[in-house]
């Protein structure tokens, strides 16, 4: 079974309280918070600022995605908004390794993401220093994007490395996740399914995130 993370992203901000009790009360097991900075991405969301107050609704684990420049600048000050999982971009670090052992000496779960034109090969060499691998299946930077086909065999691919390997890294997928591509990405080795428009634009929320939870 799926570990299911709703994107507050695709949430209605005025109501943020409400979409943190109904996450609460779902099966949904993480909360996925999206960081933009406007420079990594061309869009901006939110910060720790926003996070810290989700941190206090919130009774899950949070998840954040950070599509910032220079990562580091900025990974005590979530840990202290209530980050559990910290997610930085490949392609925003100079110094990947280290900034994972940053994440991690901080108490964190480390993940990195990579973008649709990354390739999982570039991993080889820090895979075993991970919690997560986040693979974005659209170009980061806005919710309620076309899933990109080719995903899929990047996380096969993935998969069989972390096999291998005989790790307990988690892949995680995000962007134009749906009920209908789910079982596909869960038979391919998904670990986790991040869902913004899927959960939040559903005119049942529960019922979609019971379904994403079912995929198999
Ligand atoms: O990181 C991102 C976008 O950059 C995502 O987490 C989106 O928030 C997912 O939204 P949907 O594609 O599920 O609507
Ligand atoms: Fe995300």
């Amino acid at each position: 079974m799926p570990l299911v993370a709703p994107s507050l992203l695709a949430a209605d901000f005025l109501h943020l309280a409400d979409a943190c009790k109904m996450v609460n009360e779902s099966e949904a097991d993480w909360f996925h918070l999206d960081v933009m900075d406007g420079n990594f991405v061309p869009n901006i969301s939110y910060g720790q600022p926003v996070i810290e107050f989700i941190n206090k609704a919130a009774t899950k684990t949070l998840d954040v995605h950070l599509m910032v420049q220079q990562p580091e600048r900025y990974a005590e000050d979530f840990k202290k908004a209530g980050a559990d999982v910290l997610s930085v971009h490949y392609e925003a670090c100079t110094h990947l390794h280290r900034n994972v052992q940053q994440i991690k000496s901080l108490g964190m779960k480390a993940g990195v993401a990579l973008n649709p034109h990354t390739p999982v090969d570039l991993l080889e060499d820090i895979i075993g220093d991970l919690d997560l691998v986040l693979i974005m299946s659209v170009n980061p930077g806005f919710g309620g994007q076309k899933f990109i086909e080719r995903s899929l065999e990047k996380i096969s691919t993935l998969r069989r490395m972390i096999d291998d390997a005989k790790l307990s890294t988690l892949i995680e997928v995000d962007g134009g996740v749906t009920i209908e591509n789910a079982p596909a990405l869960v038979q391919a080795g998904v670990d986790v399914l991040v869902a913004g428009s899927t959960v939040f634009r559903a005119e049942d929320p529960f019922a979609a995130i019971k379904a994403l939870k079912a995929a198999k």
